[in-house]
């Protein structure tokens, strides 16, 4: 049986502000090794979320158990945090006056001087940092001194590793590496991942599950290809893959049967192909987006978007044929 690492219980936290602010009731647990992606809009709570589990704010109600074992608040030991977790938050905390090799190795112990020195040029070239092992922090990018606390948590062997927004810093490029080594990484190590961010992308990438927040509330949490094809919210689906909403008296006239709210689908879900289940729309435009396209499609009055592989075959005012292949009612 997979063994529970983490255990979030009916955790709520307000800040005292005067609308609602923080998380409320959030419980889900974790699995050891596993990759948890914490996705949501801006001020839906990831940070409060994150920040809880490792004990650096005072929670309203609920717990943090780790390995069984309740996870103390700032207001019950004298230096907040866990020894079990790492955290790298967006400001990185490192000693911007020493060298990135002295920013890693410094955190581990004198005991063992050649492991030490392995174990931190390893851990740089993991991150493909080796090169800068002698450049203070001062004289980094913002991206490489992200590469450098993570490299700096991860040294440790640290049984949890907490990143919040870990690729904020770093190009397109840099980031799909990062992605991938911190990927590679724990799959090596086994090191328990919590990743909070706000692009959807790094969730559907990384992660063995999916924690979604709104408005301080978590509303989803499963296997990313899960969450994706069967969201449980509007919200979702517009988060993850930029889903069309459509009243019910516009799927109608699209000639979709639509019996609840709202009818929702992801752009990919619209075929373009002929048919018996076809319909024709007019294309109102076409915008190019590197290996794909999106075309704006209209019928009867209702905008639609469609994407597709980019073969440079539609343009704006042609007429195509489109079948909306799958959709969801909310
Ligand atoms: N120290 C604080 N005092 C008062 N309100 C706070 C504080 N920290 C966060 N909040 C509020 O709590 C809510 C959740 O904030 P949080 O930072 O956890 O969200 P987030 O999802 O991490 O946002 P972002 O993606 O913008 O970092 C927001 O409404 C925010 O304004």
């Amino acid at each position: 049986m997979d063994e529970i690492i983490i255990s979030v219980r009916q955790l709520t936290k307000q800040y005292q502000t005067e609308q609602a602010s923080g998380i409320r009731n959030i419980t889900f647990d974790i699995k050891r090794g596993d990759i948890i992606a914490v996705i949501g809009e801006s001020g839906s709570g990831k940070s409060t979320l994150l920040k809880s589990i490792f004990g650096l704010l005072k929670v309203d109600e609920g717990e943090v158990l780790l390995n069984g074992k309740r996870v103390l608040g700032p207001h019950e030991q004298l230096i907040p945090g866990h020894k079990e977790m790492e955290i790298v938050t967006q400001d990185f905390s490192l000693n911007i006056y020493a060298k990135v090799y002295d920013n890693i190795a410094s955190v581990l112990s004198n005991t063992d001087v050649k492991g030490k020195q392995e174990k931190t040029v390893r851990m740089m070239e993991h991150l493909h940092i080796d090169h800068l092992r002698n450049k203070k922090i001062t004289e980094l990018s913002g991206g490489e001194q992200q590469r450098v606390a993570i490299a700096r948590a991860l040294v440790t062997d640290t049984s949890v590793l907490l990143l919040d927004e870990p690729f904020s810093q770093v190009d397109a490029l840099l980031k799909n590496q990062l992605r991938a080594d911190i990927k590679r990484i724990a799959a090596e190590t086994g090191v328990t991942v919590i990743i909070v961010s706000h692009d959807p992308a790094d969730g559907l990438f990384l992660a063995d599950e999916l924690i979604l927040m709104k408005d301080g509330m978590l509303i989803q949490k499963g296997r990313p290809e899960h969450v994706y094809n069967h969201p449980e919210h509007i919200y979702t689906a517009q988060l993850l893959g930029n889903a069309v909403v459509l009243k019910p008296e516009d799927a109608i006239k699209l000639g979709l049967q639509a019996k609840q709210q709202s009818v929702v689908f992801y752009p990919e879900w619209v075929e373009l192909k002929g048919g018996w289940n076809s319909k024709r729309y007019e294309v109102k435009d076409v915008y190019y987006k590197g290996f794909y396209e999106e075309l704006l499609l209209e019928r009867n009055g209702v905008i639609i978007r469609a994407i597709q592989l980019n073969r440079g075959e539609h343009k704006k005012n042609d007429h195509v044929q489109a079948n909306i292949g799958r959709f969801l009612e909310f």
